[in-house]
């Protein structure tokens, strides 16, 4: 089976809690050359605020993902490619594990299995909002990085593992551990990215960036550069085959 994030180099992460810099709007995201869009936060997101970005950025050509935090903000939008439903494998409560999505399962009838997928976390910001609100045990070296996504690849079949270094820059040797260990699985980081020299590097190593503060802070001129880093990281590997 092939998936779309197979081609994708760059993720732009839109918080719907935030607001995009003054001027700019969500046709200048889509235009900023990125492979898709995956909404979502962790804190205070509602149903309402993740139909709005939906609604905004539905008619360009960009994919759009929903990353619910909660089994409460899933919308049904037929605008939405698949929804990205997060299990973080390092989370000391197993709620955040299977619990959330065991819940999710009871209460909704009906869910459209085709466009739901299942990224593994592996969180390693302390500091980050969702360390705190997962619990996880963020004190994970390079091979215990590299022994998660394994499991998580060869044991659980999960497609896409996720270094989550929300709010921070990774440790690209961590990242690039996580990356060898895996065979056939999508590597996504996420974390810090905020130049095209922070893409490139952490792009040489995890198969998708994912950009998510910097189009809040610093606009879409600066999410292009990374969408560069990533690409031209992505180019010199696949030149160097
Ligand atoms: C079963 C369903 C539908 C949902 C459960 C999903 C789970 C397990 C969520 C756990 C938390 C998680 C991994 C959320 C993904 C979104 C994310 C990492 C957002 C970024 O977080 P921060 O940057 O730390 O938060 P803020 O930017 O909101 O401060
Ligand atoms: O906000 P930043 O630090 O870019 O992190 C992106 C993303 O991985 C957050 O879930
Ligand atoms: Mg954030």
């Amino acid at each position: 089976m092939s998936y779309p994030w197979e081609d994708w180099d760059h993720i732009t992460k839109i918080d719907p809690d935030k607001d995009l810099v003054d001027g700019e709007t969500f046709e200048d995201v889509c235009e900023t050359g990125t492979d898709a869009l995956e909404i979502g936060g962790t804190l205070d997101i509602t149903e309402e605020k993740m139909e709005r970005v939906v609604e905004a950025t539905a008619k360009y050509d960009v994919p759009i993902y929903q990353e619910p935090s909660n089994p409460g903000v899933v919308i049904d939008d037929p605008a939405l490619d698949g929804y990205l439903i997060p299990t973080v494998f390092n989370a000391s409560d197993s709620f955040w594990i299977t619990g959330a999505h065991k819940e999710w399962v009871r209460i909704e009838d009906g869910l459209d299995w085709d466009r739901t997928h299942t990224e593994a976390y592996i969180v390693m910001n302390p500091d980050s909002s969702v360390a705190e609100y997962t619990d996880a045990d963020t004190d994970q070296s390079a091979e215990d990085v590299a022994s998660f996504a394994r499991v998580a690849e060869r044991m659980f079949g999960q497609d896409i593992i996720y270094v989550e270094y929300s709010g921070t820059y990774g440790d690209p040797e961590k990242v690039c551990a996580a990356h060898d260990a895996l065979d056939d699985a999508t590597l996504f980081y996420g974390g810090g990215i905020h130049d095209y020299d922070s893409a490139y590097e952490m792009g040489k190593c995890a198969d998708v960036v994912v950009v998510g503060n910097l189009l809040h802070d610093k606009g879409v001129d600066a999410v292009r550069e990374t969408v560069e880093g990533a690409k031209d990281a992505t180019a010199e590997l696949v030149g160097a085959e």
